[in-house]
């Protein structure tokens, strides 16, 4: 379970991120949807414990900053990080280390073959086509079976095929009982696969709703009432 309590986030006197409360359950697909600029981004890297903020943020009951919290989420940022000069097997082989994931070749494999990623192990990061440096840095957040992941903006430059793999591959995440929090702001791809949505304008989180809520409307009608078509 991912739980934030009064998170702010200044950058100078500019709040992007205005005493927001959100629980990401596990066993679920929570969404923070919100148009560009709503401070997405700045939320999931404040429970990635990338950035200084005020407030109060839970990992598997852990604070964020801690090594046990550290320990059990994955992430997957917006922009892949990953080092040039290593191979995919080497990034396998420095995540499976530094995690100390029992097995990992075999967890990785599984992702190498649902990313179509097998043929290319020896090739280096820089080699690596944009939609693949993305599925690296998905299969190696993914690969260590966290208990809560933090996905920010997944499908951008991932093929219609390799989207819809990756919904799949989120929705059972889920279902193996991990809190899975995505940041987007494209509300068709994870309109099917969501199960409670934080709709967040200008640093604040202006609704909450879980996709049974929501009845005969669309997540998109809602979020363009509730956002002004923006
Ligand atoms: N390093 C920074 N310094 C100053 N302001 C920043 C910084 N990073 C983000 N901001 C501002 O904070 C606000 C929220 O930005 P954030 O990147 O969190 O939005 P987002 O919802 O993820 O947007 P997008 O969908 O465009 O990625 C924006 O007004 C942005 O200009």
């Amino acid at each position: 379970m991912i739980e934030i309590h009064h998170l702010t986030k200044r950058y100078g006197s500019f709040k992007a991120v205005d005493d927001i409360e959100l629980v990401a359950q596990s066993g679920k697909i929570t969404i923070l949807l919100g148009p560009n600029g709503a401070g997405k981004s700045t939320t999931i890297k404040s429970i990635a414990n990338l950035l200084k903020f005020e407030g109060n943020i839970q990992i598997c009951g852990y604070d964020n900053g801690s090594i046990e919290a550290k320990r059990c989420f994955g992430y997957v940022p917006e922009t892949p990080v990953l080092y040039d000069l290593l191979t995919v097997d080497e990034h396998i082989d420095f995540i499976g280390h530094a995690y100390q994931v029992e097995n990992y070749k075999e967890k990785a494999q599984k992702y190498l073959e649902l990313f179509h990623l097998t043929e290319k192990r020896k090739k280096m990061a820089k080699e690596l086509s944009k939609g693949m440096t993305q599925k690296l840095s998905m299969l190696l957040a993914f690969m260590i079976e966290p208990k809560a992941l933090l996905v920010d903006e997944p499908m951008v430059g991932l093929d219609p095929a390799s989207i819809e793999e990756t919904l799949k591959i989120l929705r059972n995440i889920a279902d193996e009982g991990c809190a899975v929090l995505i940041s987007t702001h494209i509300i068709d791809i994870v309109s099917d696969i969501f199960d409670e949505a934080y709709i967040m304008k200008e640093g604040h989180i202006i609704q909450r709703i879980q996709k049974n809520e929501l009845q005969e409307e669309s997540l998109k009608d809602f979020f363009f009432e509730l956002t002004e078509g923006k």
